[in-house]
């Protein structure tokens, strides 16, 4: 269970360390607040600050500033501008990554079988990246997977909430049991990279409407809807998106001494006929929001 801290309240137009002028709250987490701000010494361009109480969550904060700087320059993760730790808050201040899954979920209910293939796609991209930098993102879930529409009209996929990422070696043996761990973790095997990918393969069945935390509707909770959903993922999805119990019997192979993914990128490859992996991901404009496919 996660325990929430009280939301760190700033008012608008607060300066932090005299250069960000606080704009607006856009969410907060078990151990952040995070603000949207105008930076004075950039043209009032706008940033995200994440902020958290010091010293009590500095673990959380040095492991996502360790985590971020790594992901610098990549396009599946926000991009770190600079971190500091103030008398009682730190602080990072990164880009913008837009909108969390589950907030664009509650309007599109679920995605096309391309667009799930393109999200998840970025999404396996994205955490290859971390365990080649040997980190493990150890969170994964449908708050911390954003869209983002960006200025050319193309929508880009993040990655967030890098402060419970570990080092992924030597593996743990964690106490882990979100809607999102997988199976594995749940039953006490080490967090290894696979079970980020595990998390991964429930957040694309249930972008394609299927839900893998309770794939029949039983409304029996999210152990024995992923007992089911492991026991043959492959009857659950139709035969167009086969694709994705592909990569969840990929995801079974555990105590590999080094996770080689080719065999996750050709499943994209030849996924959907005539649809790259990366190619764009469609929606339509409602009312200023975005509506995936
Ligand atoms: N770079 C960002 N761009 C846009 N929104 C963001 C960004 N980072 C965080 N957010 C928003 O703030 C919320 C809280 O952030 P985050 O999940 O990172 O906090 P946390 O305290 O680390 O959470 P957790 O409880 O999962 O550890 C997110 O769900 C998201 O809505």
């Amino acid at each position: 269970m996660r325990h929430f801290r009280d939301p760190i309240g700033l008012a608008p137009g607060l300066i932090v360390n005299k250069r960000y002028s606080i704009l607006n709250c856009v969410g907060y987490g078990s151990f952040s607040t995070v603000y949207k701000a105008a930076d004075t010494c950039k043209d009032n361009c706008e940033v995200i600050l994440k902020l958290a109480r010091t010293p009590v969550c500095d673990t959380k904060y040095e492991a996502e500033v360790d985590a971020l700087k790594k992901c610098s320059g990549v396009p599946y993760f926000p991009t770190i501008f600079e971190n500091f730790k103030l008398k009682t808050v730190t602080c990072i201040v990164e880009s913008d990554a837009g909108e969390s899954l589950d907030d664009i979920l509650t309007r599109s209910e679920k995605f096309s079988n391309e667009n799930c293939l393109r999200i998840g796609y970025s999404l396996m991209k994205g955490l290859a990246h971390l365990h080649n930098c040997k980190v493990l993102h150890m969170d994964l879930n449908d708050g911390n997977v954003t869209l983002k529409r960006n200025g050319d009209g193309k929508i880009s996929v993040f990655l967030i909430d890098l402060g419970n990422s570990s080092p992924s070696r030597p593996w743990k043996v964690v106490n882990l049991e979100s809607r999102f761990t997988s199976l594995a973790v749940i039953h006490g095997k080490c967090y290894q990279e696979v079970d980020d990918l595990t998390s991964g393969t429930y957040l694309i069945s249930i972008m394609s409407g299927m839900n893998a935390l309770d794939p029949l509707n039983t409304q029996k909770g999210s152990r024995q809807g992923k007992t089911i959903f492991h026991s043959n993922p492959g009857k659950l999805f139709s035969s167009k998106m086969s694709w994705i119990p592909k990569i969840v019997e990929f995801c079974e192979k555990r105590d590999t001494d080094e996770l080689d993914m080719t065999p996750v990128w050709n499943i994209f490859k030849t996924a959907v006929e005539n649809v790259h992996p990366t190619s764009d991901i469609t929606y339509s404009i409602n009312e200023n929001k975005v509506f995936i496919d």
